[in-house]
């Protein structure tokens, strides 16, 4: 039997909400067999990040070996990459072994307001590895960063939009999740401007929302469909994940993985 197979470099939230934690478990939902290359190990749960160390590049480029020499992964996705030396590693490895599908999060500061991406590796990030990627996910923070524009509201987003893909050569999808009363998303392929409207679910339980859309695309790819299947098919895995209304923590908690799981123990009885 064979399965697809999807790749994660990233960082680990021990709390399980964002990161690799977050990867790994979209990817099972979608069918894909996930594997991880850790990045950095951050300290972190629902209330806020409070430590983040950096892994020996060295160490992220063996995980790359390990994994590219026996389990060809069918689809990429990057997320937390918090220096030049992990970035510049990572955008070799991925050169040499003809890595496919490749989906970027950039992943800069975490919701709680931490640094995650460390300021110097921005330009890094833009020139030696957005190239690489066959699609970017920024949000309204990291877009502005990026493309140097101000986006205030949603009517802002197409030009940032173009101007990061005339940076990267690359599709964008520039997510709307931080604007006030819709959670529409925005693919611009070069060609056109494909809007993903969004219905804002009312919650304060989005945490790792950037990291699930980004995996759950990346499992799409490794399954064959088009760049705007993927992207749909993982708003509406988001959405379904979201809106199933899981409670955990004392902060800002994780969405749930297990919402297309229609069988095993209930819960919710208790
Ligand atoms: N409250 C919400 N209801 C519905 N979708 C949301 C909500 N918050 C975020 N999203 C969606 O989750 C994805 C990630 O959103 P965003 O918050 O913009 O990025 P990040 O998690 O990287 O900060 C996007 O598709 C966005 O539209
Ligand atoms: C390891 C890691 N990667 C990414 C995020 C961003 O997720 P969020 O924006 O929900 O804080 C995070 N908090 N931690």
């Amino acid at each position: 039997m064979k399965r697809s197979t999807v790749l994660t470099i990233a960082g680990s939230d021990p709390s399980g909400g964002a990161g690799i934690q977050a990867d790994l478990k979209t990817m099972t939902a979608f069918g894909c067999y996930g594997m991880s290359a850790i990045t950095a190990i951050t300290v972190q749960n629902t209330t806020g990040v409070t430590r983040v160390e950096t892994l020996d590049p060295g160490l992220v480029s063996a995980q790359l070996d390990a994994v590219f020499t026996d389990i060809r992964p069918d689809a990429v996705k990057i997320g937390m990459v918090s220096c030049k030396e992990t970035i510049r590693v990572i955008a070799e490895k991925l050169t040499e072994y003809h890595a496919q599908n490749i989906v970027m999060d950039p992943v800069m500061v975490s919701t709680s307001g931490h640094r995650l991406m460390e300021p110097d590796a921005m330009d890094t990030l833009i020139r030696v590895l957005l190239p690489l990627a066959d699609l970017s996910t920024p949000n309204l923070p990291e877009g502005e960063a990026l493309s140097g524009l101000t986006i205030a509201s949603g009517t802002d987003m197409p030009c940032a939009a173009r101007k990061i893909y005339d940076a990267t050569g690359h599709p964008v999808l520039l997510k709307g999740g931080h604007l006030d009363g819709c959670a529409d998303d925005l693919l611009w392929n070069g060609r056109e401007e494909i809007w993903l409207r969004g219905r804002q679910i009312k919650t304060k339980n989005s945490h790792g929302t950037g990291c699930t859309l980004s995996s759950a695309i990346a499992s799409g790819l490794a399954l064959g469909l088009s760049l705007e299947s993927a992207v749909r098919e993982a708003k509406t895995y988001l959405s379904g994940a979201l809106a199933a209304g899981l409670e955990l923590g004392n902060g800002r908690g994780p969405v749930d993985h297990c919402f297309r799981i229609e069988w095993g123990p209930r819960h919710d009885t208790e």
